[in-house]
């Protein structure tokens, strides 16, 4: 059971899954991304979502991040998650550090040209209008944001960890090593979605 959580949230492809895996093997912490839980559970999330709906893609997902966010100390979440009432009211809740990342359309088209397997992003204007449409929240649930925007992944990782510790997180105690000032190499997953 995790008393206090980290909790990364943003839009599609801002690096959530992979931020959140890389700051968990650091802070040598239990981690789990809601997407790859909901994919163990009930399938592929681009098979699920056109064959039930995003509705029930929806009830199912907030089963699993209510789960995960009492259940681990470093969470992924899924970029729509934040879209549900109780989802927002848990990560309202102090116990849990909530990180936004973010990063600029010319980023993020980089990122996604050619990758088919995110149901709900079909190209970059789809992008910037679901951003848009969930900026407000987003920027509401923060404690801290975080561009990503051609930055390597050490660096977001090093802006986290400078803030758990300057806010004092119980998080960071297992954290005693030095600024990382490089990326270790790290196989690209296929994102099972
Ligand atoms: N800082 C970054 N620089 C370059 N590519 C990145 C960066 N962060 C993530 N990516 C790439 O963007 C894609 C989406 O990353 P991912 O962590 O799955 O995002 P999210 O979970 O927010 O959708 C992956 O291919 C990943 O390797
Ligand atoms: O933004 C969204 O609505 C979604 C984002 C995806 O996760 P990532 O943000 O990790 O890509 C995944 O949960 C699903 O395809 C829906
Ligand atoms: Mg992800």
């Amino acid at each position: 059971m995790a008393s206090m959580s980290l909790v990364f949230i943003g839009p599609p492809a801002a690096g959530k899954s992979r931020a959140g895996k890389r700051i968990a093997q650091r802070l040598k912490s239990s981690y789990a991304d809601t997407d790859k839980l909901f994919s163990r559970d009930h399938g592929a999330i681009h098979e699920f979502i056109p064959r039930e709906g995003e509705p029930e893609f929806r009830r199912l997902e907030r089963e699993i991040v209510a789960a995960a966010l009492r259940d681990y100390e470093v969470v992924s979440l899924g970029g729509g998650a934040i879209l549900d009432a109780d989802t927002q009211r848990d990560l309202e809740r102090d116990e849990h550090t909530v990180i936004l990342l973010v990063a600029s359309p010319a980023a993020i088209e980089e990122r996604i040209t050619g990758r088919t397997n995110r149901p709900l992003l079909s190209g970059i204007d789809s992008w910037i209008a679901t951003y848009e449409t969930r900026k407000p929240i987003y920027d509401r649930l923060a404690d801290l944001t975080v561009d990503t925007s051609f930055r390597p992944m050490w660096q977001v990782v090093n802006d986290v960890r400078r803030y758990l510790k300057r806010t004092n997180s119980p998080l960071v105690t297992r954290d005693q090593g030095d600024d990382e000032t490089h990326d270790t190499p790290e196989v690209e997953e296929t994102a099972e979605q």
